[in-house]
């Protein structure tokens, strides 16, 4: 569903992504972990089209991203760490708007249904924006993605400064909507995160995976020892 071949992105004397090979499938989350300029957000917004690379390619669903941009853009959809909304606007008239925006026109029902499935409080649909937490905010991005029917949907930082119990659900929620068959690449810092809702995990260090491994085969404490080398250069065997 997602690839990426030889994609390398170069700034003037920078090299912020180096040769990547990356595959998410249809009904995978594949967390992509990393210490801090080793280039997760670059590969995101290089899926989504927000970056041109400087050699290799990206597809999305078998369609080569640089030549079918906009035959691609109906399939993604992108949650960064603070989705931003109408505060005046409550969560229903904002997930109107947006998926207005991507063509689709739902009934006050079926909307209520979307914002029922990101798991945000009946009460709250009502509400303005401006009075939500981060995590409701999250939920309505959530609710954007599906309403939108994305087949791929990138998350950046998706947990960073919820709390343990919001931060549980939105597991339990991409897990649900990973079990529907959309294709998730997630970028985190967030290691414990990463095990409990990914299928796949891969560790970046300067622009380069140096690492892939199954969530499954690991324990907490094991993927943050392989963290650790991974990130400090030495020989990783996950
Ligand atoms: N517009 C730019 N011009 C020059 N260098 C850039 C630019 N954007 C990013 N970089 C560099 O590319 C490298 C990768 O950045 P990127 O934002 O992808 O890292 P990251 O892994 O997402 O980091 P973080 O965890 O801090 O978000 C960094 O060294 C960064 O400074």
């Amino acid at each position: 569903m997602l690839q990426a071949i030889n994609l390398t992105k170069r700034y003037d004397r920078k090299t912020a992504l180096r040769e990547l090979n990356l595959h998410v499938q249809a009904g995978e989350i594949y967390a992509l972990l990393g210490a801090n300029g080793a280039g997760k957000s670059t590969t995101i917004n290089l899926f989504m089209g927000f970056l041109e690379p400087t050699s290799g390619q990206v597809f999305i669903d078998g369609i080569e991203l640089r030549e079918g941009g906009a035959a691609t853009k109906p399939l993604v959809a992108y949650i960064p760490e603070n989705v931003m909304l109408y505060p005046y606007l409550t969560g229903l008239q904002n997930l109107a708007f947006f998926s207005g925006l991507s063509g689709r026109n739902y009934t006050d029902t079926q909307l209520r249904d979307l914002l029922n499935r990101a798991g945000l409080q009946t009460d709250a649909h009502a509400q303005n924006v401006g009075t939500y937490s981060k995590g409701m905010r999250q939920k309505v991005g959530i609710a954007m993605a599906l309403a939108k029917q994305a087949k791929a949907l990138f998350l950046d930082e998706p947990t960073s400064g919820l709390d343990p119990l919001a931060s549980n659900e939105f597991s339990n929620l991409i897990r649900s909507i990973r079990d529907d068959g959309v294709a998730i690449l997630m970028v985190t810092h967030d290691l414990f995160r990463a095990k409990e809702a990914a299928d796949r995990i891969g560790i970046m260090r300067d622009g380069v995976l140096v690492c892939e491994l199954d969530a499954a085969d690991v324990t907490p404490a094991e993927l943050e020892a392989i963290y650790m080398k991974a990130v400090s250069n030495e020989p990783v065997t996950p």
